[in-house]
C-alpha cells in the first residue's frame, strides 16, 4: 500500500481554542507546544470568551463551572476551531456524543495549596482569621481540619484570588488571611513561589481530575493531529483520573458536590480513595479500594463501584447534596 499524499489539510496550521483566562491560556500554550513539537505544524491560540468568564455571579448560580466547558464546546462543534483544553475537573462526566478526549496528558501536581499572609502554617492563624475560597469541598475540609477559621466567598481568576491575600499592582486590598487553591494551577502560571503550605493528599483530597487536563476534538478527526494527541496521551492518569471521574458519575453528583477522590497506579494496581463531606459540619464519610489492573476491562469503573457503594451505605447521600451540573 502507498501512502497518500498530504493533503492541505494535514499541512494547514492547527487551531487550539481556549478561553482567555491567565490559566487556561497557560496550559492551552502547553498542549499546543506539545502538539507542534509533534506534528511539525503550526499551532494557534484561538480564544473564546465564555459567560463565566465576564460574569461576577456566583458560580453555582450560572450553571456551575460547566458553563467554561460549554462556550468552548460550541466553537470546536461549529468547526472554529480543531482542538480545545480543558482542566479535566470543570468537565462534566457525561461524554459527549460528537467530542472525544483525544489525549490525557500526564497529570501534574493534583493537591490543594495554601497562600498564606506572612507564612504562618493554617493551623496557627488565629481564630476567625479569613480564608478564602469558593469551593463547597474545600469549605467543608476547612471546617473540619481548622473549624475556628472563617471561611470567606471567593471566586474570580487565579491572580484576583492571589491578590486578597498578597495585594497588587493595581491597589487591590489584601483582606484575607489566606486562600485556598490548586497547586497545578499556581505551577502553570509560574506562581507557585507564592504556596506556603501543599495539604497532603490524605487528609484533604482534592476534586475528581484535578490537575489533570482533557485534549478534546470532534468525534473522527484524523490526521497529524489525531496521531499527536494519541502520542501526548498518559494512560496511567487516564485509567487514574477514569476511577475518580466514576465516583462523581455514579454518586449522580456535579462538580460542586463537597466531594474528594484520588486515584493512582502503582504497580499494576489501582488505588481509589474518596471522601464525602458535610459542608455544614465537616463530618465526612470514607472509602478506599484497590484492584488489579489486568483483571478487569473497566479498572476505573470498578474501582469506583465499590466505593460509592461503600459511601453511600454510610450514609453519604444524606450527609450532602451531591447534585447539581455534571
Ligand atoms: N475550578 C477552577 C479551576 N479549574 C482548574 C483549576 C486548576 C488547575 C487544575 O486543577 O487542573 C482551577 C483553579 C483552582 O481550583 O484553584
Amino acid at each position: 500500500m502507498t501512502a497518500a499524499p498530504p493533503s492541505a489539510e494535514d499541512t494547514a496550521p492547527i487551531r487550539l481554542g481556549t478561553r482567555g483566562s491567565a490559566l487556561a491560556l497557560a496550559q492551552s500554550q502547553r498542549v499546543a507546544d506539545s502538539i507542534a513539537a509533534r506534528t511539525g505544524l503550526e499551532v494557534e491560540l484561538v480564544t473564546i470568551t465564555t459567560h463565566g468568564d465576564t460574569s461576577p455571579e456566583p458560580l453555582a448560580s450560572i450553571g456551575g463551572a460547566g458553563v467554561f466547558v460549554t462556550a468552548v464546546r460550541e466553537a470546536l462543534l461549529a468547526g472554529e476551531c480543531d482542538v480545545v483544553v480543558h482542566s479535566l475537573k470543570d468537565l462534566p462526566t457525561a461524554p459527549h456524543e460528537e467530542l472525544v478526549i483525544g489525549a490525557m496528558p500526564k497529570r501534574a501536581d493534583a493537591r490543594d495549596a495554601a497562600v498564606v499572609a506572612g507564612g504562618v502554617p493554617l493551623a496557627e492563624l488565629a481564630a476567625g482569621a479569613r480564608v478564602g475560597t469558593g469551593s463547597p469541598r474545600r469549605r467543608a475540609q476547612l471546617r473540619r481540619r481548622f473549624p475556628e477559621l472563617e471561611v470567606v466567598e471567593l471566586r474570580g481568576n487565579v491572580d484576583t484570588r492571589l491578590a486578597r491575600v498578597l495585594g497588587d499592582r493595581e491597589g487591590v486590598a489584601a483582606d484575607l488571611d489566606a486562600v485556598i487553591l490548586a497547586a497545578a494551577g499556581l505551577e502553570r502560571l509560574g506562581r507557585d513561589d507564592a504556596i506556603t503550605e501543599h495539604l497532603g493528599i490524605d487528609g484533604w483530597p482534592t476534586a475528581p481530575g484535578q490537575g489533570a487536563l482533557a485534549v478534546e476534538v470532534r468525534r473522527g478527526t484524523r490526521g497529524p493531529l489525531a496521531s499527536a494527541l494519541h502520542s501526548l496521551d498518559h494512560s496511567p492518569t487516564r485509567t487514574a483520573v477514569e476511577a475518580e471521574r466514576a465516583v462523581l458519575r455514579l454518586l449522580e453528583a456535579g462538580c460542586s458536590a463537597p466531594l474528594g477522590a484520588h486515584a493512582f497506579l502503582d504497580d499494576g494496581m489501582l488505588f481509589l480513595a474518596a471522601r464525602v463531606y458535610s459542608p455544614e459540619t465537616g463530618e465526612q464519610v470514607s472509602s478506599a479500594h484497590a484492584l488489579y489492573v489486568a483483571d478487569t476491562r473497566t479498572p476505573g469503573e470498578d474501582a469506583a463501584a465499590l466505593v460509592v457503594d461503600e459511601l453511600l451505605r454510610q450514609g453519604a447521600a444524606d450527609l450532602a447534596p451531591l447534585g447539581g451540573a455534571r
